[in-house]
């Protein structure tokens, strides 16, 4: 699915109304009803104080309020009482609002002054795509009451004060529980600094020119379902284990040895023919008893210093390695023999970062997994996220590598710069050895000869959607990362399901 710039976004609605016989006034209109649709099943509130500012978003508001009125809800409008210029469709659906006798319209001023009554829902219909610059002192003071009242809110298209396409330069903004974009995510939804203000996110789909949408062009998507079933090929019915790959994880250390259990188990469940780990001696038993499948070649003591090399095998190298200096030359060593693409994760990756020259021993079409710490280890600091993917852009296309950056929408950055956005996943992952299970997924995949780039989108799409299934089954505050590999299974089986059904009738 494309992300759009605001730009990109206001030329397709520009296309729409020129190429498809529909007004701009009947998308506002399609717009108002797929979100009165919305709160009308998904809100459980009586009342709503509908906030609406001069633009097509107030025009978007009015439209709501008076859909929502006509289905029995009771409802108060706020508007600028000091500014009466308004965009046509927002000036028309005023008219017609005002026309209700029974929707009460106030200045925005006034709010403090009217007693709040429980179950009210708010909602933000103040700026949209086309806001810019500050907001006014007087908006400023709006949006901190309405952020200080405990109540449901809801944002129509964007979070008042946030910009589409990045950071924005207002001192405030809306804080939503829930913000109903239209037809697409915006890129601000997606990075922490933004993203934060917006909930939970709804996409509703209004109808835009799907012509538009083809031709327009983009380095910036988010990985939808549809991408993941076009991606994911079943087994074949007349193969064995040699068909689905060798994977050798080079992982584990003392007190680290959970590290290379997860990603062999992770490994083994992503359906890689022959698992093997390369630890070191101590962690012999717990190895062969917590993940039986898993072969295990011994690299040292209690810490790696003699790694195995072998032709055809797929590596997935870093979780719980240590960086011990014995660790260090045995990798870097090692790095040097290889040539076909490999997984990049955690101490691999913290001894990379220990002198830049160590980015040119890294095969093509690699994929380094960081975090951000990680990633600043390996490429610097930098101001804030969205800078930060800016820097992941240069440095995937100097060295030719994928860079996985994780996050809560974890980034992946191809050697072309395109970047693809995970929407699975949720707050429960963020626990430790979620990582670690995220390169055994990947490992295995790129074993069984999926791209790089394929890798990548189809990992970290199914490791979200292993958290997601741990999450109903444990909640997410108990989610450990043991429970993803269990996940894997059910969520392969959906996949399946969902990739047979696009491809017969
Ligand atoms: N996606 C679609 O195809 C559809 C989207 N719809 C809705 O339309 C808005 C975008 O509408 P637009 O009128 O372009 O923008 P806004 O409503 O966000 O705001 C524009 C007005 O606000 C003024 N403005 C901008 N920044 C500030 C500020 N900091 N302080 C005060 N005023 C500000 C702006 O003034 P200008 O000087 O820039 O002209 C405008 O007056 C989109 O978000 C959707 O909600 C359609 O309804 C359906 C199709
Ligand atoms: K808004």
């Amino acid at each position: 699915m494309k992300i759009f710039t605001a730009e990109q976004i206001r030329a397709c609605d520009q296309w729409t109304v020129q190429h498809e016989q529909v007004s701009s006034l009947m998308l506002m209109e399609k717009a108002a009803g797929r979100c009165a649709d919305w709160f009308a099943s998904q809100i459980k509130s009586e009342r709503f104080w509908i906030f609406c500012g001069n633009g097509n978003n107030g025009g978007d508001g009015f439209a709501i309020a008076r859909m929502l009125y006509r289905k029995g809800f009771d409802i108060d409008v706020f508007i600028d009482f000091k500014n009466p210029e308004y965009s046509e469709d927002a000036r028309i659906n005023l008219q017609k609002l005002k026309e209700i006798s029974g929707v009460d319209i106030h200045d925005f001023r006034q709010v403090s002054e009217m007693k709040f009554k429980q179950d009210t829902s708010i909602v933000d219909a103040i700026f949209g795509s086309g806001f810019h610059g500050s907001l006014s002192l007087d908006y400023q003071k709006l949006i901190a009451f309405l952020n200080s009242i405990q109540a449901n809110k809801v944002s129509i298209d964007i979070p008042t004060g946030l910009s589409a396409d990045g950071l924005s330069d207002s001192e405030s903004v809306f804080i939503a529980d829930h913000t109903l974009s239209l037809q697409f995510w915006k890129k601000s939804f997606l990075h922490p600094e933004t993203g934060n203000f917006c909930g939970k996110v709804h996409i509703l789909d209004i109808g835009l020119s799907p012509e538009f949408i083809q031709k327009t062009d983009t380095s910036q998507y988010i990985i939808s379902d549809s991408t993941v079933q076009k991606i994911y090929r079943p087994r074949e019915q007349f193969s064995h284990k040699g068909t689905y790959g060798k994977v050798h994880l080079i992982a584990g250390s003392y007190g680290k040895i959970g590290a290379a259990i997860l990603a062999a188990r992770a490994a083994v469940r992503t359906g890689a023919g022959l698992v093997t780990v390369q630890a070191p001696e101590c962690g012999f038993s717990i190895l062969q008893t917590a993940c039986p499948e898993a072969m295990m070649l011994s690299t040292g003591n209690i810490f790696s210093e003699n790694l195995h090399y072998e032709e055809g095998i797929t590596y997935g190298i870093g979780p719980g390695l240590g960086t011990e200096s014995e660790t260090q030359n045995a990798f870097l060593e090692f790095l040097k023999k290889i040539n076909k693409p490999i997984v990049l994760d955690a101490d691999a990756l913290n001894i990379i970062a220990l002198d830049n020259a160590h980015l040119e021993l890294i095969p093509k079409n690699s994929l380094l997994t960081p975090h951000p710490k990680e990633f600043e280890r390996l490429f610097g600091t930098s101001a804030n996220s969205f800078k930060r993917l800016e820097i992941a852009k240069e440095n995937a296309e100097k060295f030719g590598i994928f860079i996985v950056l994780k996050d809560r929408y974890t980034q992946i950055i191809t050697p072309k710069k395109t970047v693809y956005y995970n929407i699975t996943g949720n707050p429960g992952m963020a626990t430790g050895g979620s990582g670690d299970v995220l390169t055994g997924i990947i490992t295995a995949l790129l074993a069984q000869k999926y791209s790089s780039e394929e890798a990548a989108i189809l990992g970290v799409w199914l490791h979200g959607k292993a958290g997601d299934d741990a999450a109903k089954m444990n909640s997410e505050e108990a989610l450990i990362a043991g429970d993803l590999p269990e996940s894997l299974g059910r969520v392969f089986n959906e996949l399946k399901n969902s990739h047979y059904k696009k491809t017969t009738k």
